[in-house]
């Protein structure tokens, strides 16, 4: 069966549908790691977007029990080369169109990807509609040009639990802040012993302190981070008098509640081979990433310093706040996908918590 994508600046691609039929709009970003597919249609922090995937062979080792970062697929539509219809893994126990199809999302093959991303890598990302059923190519433009922006739209609130739970623990009790939480980053808390409390983002302040936590974290999340200005409160008001951190969307938003600004990147970052620098010690990481807006660093107040940098972009990947227990990174230190090189930053918000004991 046919289907188009349309891109707002007029280009139409034509493919073959796999996956759910129907019609979809969202934001069109290219994603360049070569694995990973089920870790990202299931992150909550691609709600609202249309991901392509540059690599060309996408479905080739199934979907598997394990690998999911949320109970469903976030992602509006995918977009692929060649879709392999007969995966081959051991774990594998069902196809990627299977996936997409029980979980509602349309898939696109037979694009060419590398056109369609050097179209968003000059024009930036794009409003885009994927469609099984409206097949005239004008119409699909005017309809991805009629479609909201990714700022535009409240998608935090459509990804985030609607009431706080618990997940039981024998170490330090951490608050997460529930912005589009992925699975990866609760285990890795997990995996270091702590009992986690996950809240919805419009907990205040003071219901995220009577629950004694010995730390808070904020989660990754899609959509605009200064949508999140009831959030922003909320963290200000908790900076110094617990330790925080922030992964993505967690990151921004600290970064908001400190006075600084964020803007939107051209193109974004999505891939699992990024280098990011730390500055204090000139060591370089191979990190995994997921964003589309970043800290403007000319708007960081004195008190906040940089503590990361794309070596790509130089974009602010990190920031450490000089006198208040409180650090925060724009990757993912989790990887899910791609590689934990990074995971000593949850060892590092350990240490931060150790040393405010009895503070
Ligand atoms: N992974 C994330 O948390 C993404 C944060 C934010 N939505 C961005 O695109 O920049």
């Amino acid at each position: 069966m046919r289907a188009l994508l349309a891109l707002e600046d007029g280009t139409v691609f034509s493919g073959r549908a796999f996956g759910a039929r129907g019609e979809v709009w969202g934001e069109v970003v290219f994603a360049t790691a070569m694995t990973g597919y089920q870790e990202v249609l299931t992150d909550p922090s691609y709600c609202g977007q249309i991901v392509v995937l540059t690599y060309p062979l996408a479905g080739n080792y199934g979907i598997n029990l394990e690998d999911n970062e949320a109970g469903r697929v976030w992602v509006r539509g995918l977009v692929v080369r060649e879709y392999c219809p007969t995966p081959s893994n051991w774990r594998s126990t069902c196809t990627l169109a299977e996936f997409l199809q029980t979980h509602g999302v349309p898939g696109i093959e037979g694009v060419d990807t590398r056109a369609l991303t050097r179209r968003l890598r000059e024009h930036g990302s794009m409003r885009g509609v994927i469609s099984t059923e409206d097949l005239d190519p004008e119409s699909l433009v005017a309809k991805a040009r009629l479609a909201p922006s990714l700022s535009e739209e409240d998608l935090v609130s459509e990804v985030v639990t609607r009431s706080a739970y618990t997940i039981p623990g024998e170490g330090p009790r951490v608050v997460v802040v529930d912005f589009g939480v992925k699975q990866s980053i609760l285990r890795q808390l997990r995996e270091r012993g702590c009992e986690l409390v996950v809240v919805p983002p419009t907990s205040s302040a003071q219901e995220i302190l009577a629950l004694a936590p010995q730390g808070v974290l904020l989660s990754n999340g899609p959509g605009d981070p200064s949508r999140l200005t009831g959030a922003r409160d909320t963290v200000k008001a908790l900076l110094g008098r617990v330790p925080l951190m922030g992964i993505c969307l967690g990151h921004q938003v600290a970064a908001l509640s400190l006075g600084a600004r964020t803007f939107k990147l051209k193109f974004g970052h999505h891939g699992i081979n990024h280098p990011v620098k730390d500055l204090a010690t000139g060591r370089v990481f191979i990190t995994s990433h997921n964003h589309g807006f970043a800290v403007d660093p000319a708007s960081l107040p004195p008190e906040l310093e940089v503590s990361y940098i794309s070596l790509n972009d130089g974009t602010v990947e990190g920031l450490r706040h000089k006198f208040l227990p409180f650090f925060s990174v724009q990757f993912h230190p989790e990887g899910g996908p791609g590689p934990q090189d990074a995971a000593f930053i949850f060892d590092r918000f350990l240490e931060l918590l150790q040393e405010n004991v009895g503070r």
